[in-house]
Order: structure tokens, then C-alpha cells, then sequence
């Protein structure tokens, strides 16, 4: 059991990663002449660069030039909140100016912090440490929280919460997502010819294998309990949902578990997807729908993906 409250928080802080924003490339030497020491450091030149890093390869803190010329530093971060897979990355702005306003905007679109130029390297040390050091903690307790502890993959709490926010999102923004269930064909069998510690074994194998199988830092499995897995595909059209379906399906015939009951000899797993459309007006229950598709592979003979006729 990790302790959460442990001094030597900052031992693992090295492995931190920090993007910086600024349009002007010396700003960002500075700062990482400051930093790159403790540091594994990213930069950005504008506010598209950075909402891309933070997409593809999520820092740990963002350090944010206020003004910069297209996109600010403020609307940059109004972006990063408002979108699931970065909302949750910190974000310290780095403002020239000491009137009131600008600071309230830096509050209010979601910063947690902001240091004034110039930059006194003290004190930008210092204010990264304490908010890395937040945000490893606040990492532990959600991992204590939301992680399953025998697959080590996100678990059921944290799939209710989620799922919620992606339907949401979909039908507010009017973009895709798709749910996929997933579940281990005959385990019940399993478990009676090679016992539970194997099928424990077995069950994190599948886990490790659905989450290879995941490109997109947005999309994640979630351990449903019963040799049940779901997985989440936010902003995913229909036609890809059913690709990463496939993909997940071989990619557990690949692991080869020997099943001496199956008629594939091997673990295999059937899965219903389920799929939000864009611009569809109506709210569609992705978890009950892909249910129903579940039901339907085991009915026409497991080790397949059911889904929804493509419009
Ligand atoms: N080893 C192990 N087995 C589990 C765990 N949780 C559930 N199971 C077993 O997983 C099996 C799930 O069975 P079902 O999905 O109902 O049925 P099945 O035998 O897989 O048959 P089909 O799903 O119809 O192909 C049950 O036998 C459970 O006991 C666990 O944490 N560890």
C-alpha cells in the first residue's frame, strides 16, 4: 500500500514532466535553464501547439505565457479545461502584468497558480514543487480510488463517474463516442480446471492486453467485476469503435491462454459496441445498448464483436 502522506514525495517528482508555453523562444530557455535540472521539460510557441502536447503527451504541470498573440494564455486554458483527457493537468501562468483583472482571468479559467516576470528562479522552484507535489498525491488518491486492485486497471466507481461525462460531452458538442463491453467467454469453466490464482492471472493478462490495444490517451478499460471489461472511446466515430473492437478481440486470441473447454482451445472474449453519433439529438444509454450487443455475440457463439448497423 502506497503511503500517501509520505515525506519523500519528492523523490519521484524527477520523473515529472513540464510543458512550457511561450511565443517568445528565449522565455522559454529561461525557464528551462531553471528547471531542466530537476525536470524532464516540453515546449510549446502558442496555445494550438500546447493543447496538442497536452492531447498526446500529458504533462504533469503546464507553465502558461499569458500573452501571446492569437491564442492567449488565458483562452489556452479555458480549452484545456473544458476538454475530459487535460482537464485535470495543473497550470501555472507566467504574467508580465500586476493589474487585478488579469490575475482574476488567470483564477477563473482554471489556474492554480501564477508567478510574475521577471522570473525569480526561487520562487518558480519552489511553486512548481508545491504544486507537482499536489498533484503526485492527488495521482495516489485517485489511483487508491479509482483503480482495481487485481487487474491494476481503472475500476467500476471510476467507469459511473466517467461514462456520464463522455455521454454529456457527446451530446453537448455533438461528436462521437463509444462504449465497448467486453467479456471472457466460458471463465466460469476456466476457473473450475485451473483454479481462481490462475484466473486471477488470466484476468490481468486480458486487462493488459485490452489496454495495449488503446491508442488515444482519452480512451480507457474499466474492470466491471465478473470477467466484465468496458472500455470508452470518447470523440471516436462509430466505424473506429468497431476497428479498436477487433483489434481487441484478436489481441486476446494473440495472448494464446490455453482454455482446454473452449472450442478455439484458447481464452477468448465476445464484445457489444455501442455508439453515440454525432449530431444525433437523442441520449443513447451507451452501457445498456452495448449490453445488448454483448448478449448478442454469446448468443451466435462467442469469440465476436456484435455492434450497430452502420447508417
Ligand atoms: N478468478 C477469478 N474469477 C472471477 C473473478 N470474478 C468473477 N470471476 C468468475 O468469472 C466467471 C464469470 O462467469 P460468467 O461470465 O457468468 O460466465 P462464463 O463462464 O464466462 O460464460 P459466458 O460468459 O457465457 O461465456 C464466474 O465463474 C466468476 O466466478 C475474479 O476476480 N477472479
Amino acid at each position: 500500500m502506497v503511503n500517501v502522506l509520505d515525506n519523500n514525495a519528492e523523490l519521484n517528482l524527477s520523473h515529472s514532466k513540464i510543458l512550457i508555453v511561450d511565443d517568445q523562444p528565449i522565455n522559454i530557455q529561461l525557464i528551462y535553464n531553471i528547471l531542466s535540472s530537476d525536470y524532464s521539460i516540453l515546449a510549446a510557441t502558442n496555445g494550438d501547439q500546447a493543447i496538442e502536447v497536452c492531447q498526446n503527451d500529458p504533462p504533469d504541470l503546464v507553465l502558461l505565457d499569458v500573452v501571446m498573440p492569437n491564442m492567449s494564455g488565458i483562452e489556452t486554458c479555458v480549452i484545456l479545461k473544458q476538454r475530459l483527457s487535460t482537464a485535470e493537468i495543473p497550470i501555472i501562468f507566467i504574467t508580465s502584468c500586476d493589474e487585478q483583472d488579469e490575475e482574476n482571468d488567470c483564477w477563473e479559467s482554471g489556474g492554480v497558480d501564477f508567478i510574475s516576470k521577471p522570473i525569480n528562479p526561487i520562487t518558480l522552484k519552489n511553486r512548481v514543487k508545491a504544486h507537482l507535489s499536489l498533484k503526485y498525491q492527488r495521482d495516489i488518491l485517485n489511483s487508491l480510488v479509482y483503480k482495481d486492485d487485481l487487474t491494476t486497471i481503472f475500476n467500476r466507481r471510476y467507469f459511473d463517474e466517467h461514462i456520464v461525462k463522455v455521454e454529456k460531452s457527446a451530446n453537448r458538442e455533438k461528436v462521437d463516442a463509444a462504449v465497448i463491453l467486453i467479456d471472457i467467454d466460458h471463465f466460469k469453466q476456466f476457473n473450475k480446471i485451473y483454479g481462481h490464482i490462475r484466473g486471477d492471472i488470466t484476468l490481468k493478462e486480458v486487462a493488459d492486453s485490452i489496454q495495449d490495444a488503446l491508442m488515444r490517451p482519452s480512451d480507457f478499460v474499466a474492470y466491471m467485476g465478473c470477467a466484465l471489461f468496458a472500455v470508452v472511446l470518447p470523440n471516436t466515430t462509430p466505424q473506429g469503435a468497431i476497428e479498436v473492437a477487433i483489434r481487441i478481440r484478436r489481441a486476446v486470441f494473440a495472448c494464446k491462454i490455453a482454455h482446454p473447454d473452449s472450442k478455439y482451445k484458447f481464452i477468448t472474449v465476445s464484445l457489444g459496441v455501442s455508439t453515440v453519433f454525432l449530431a444525433q439529438d437523442k441520449m443513447v444509454p451507451l452501457l445498456e445498448d452495448a449490453e445488448q450487443y454483448l448478449q448478442q455475440a454469446k448468443e451466435v457463439g462467442r469469440n465476436i464483436c456484435k455492434y450497430p448497423k452502420l447508417g
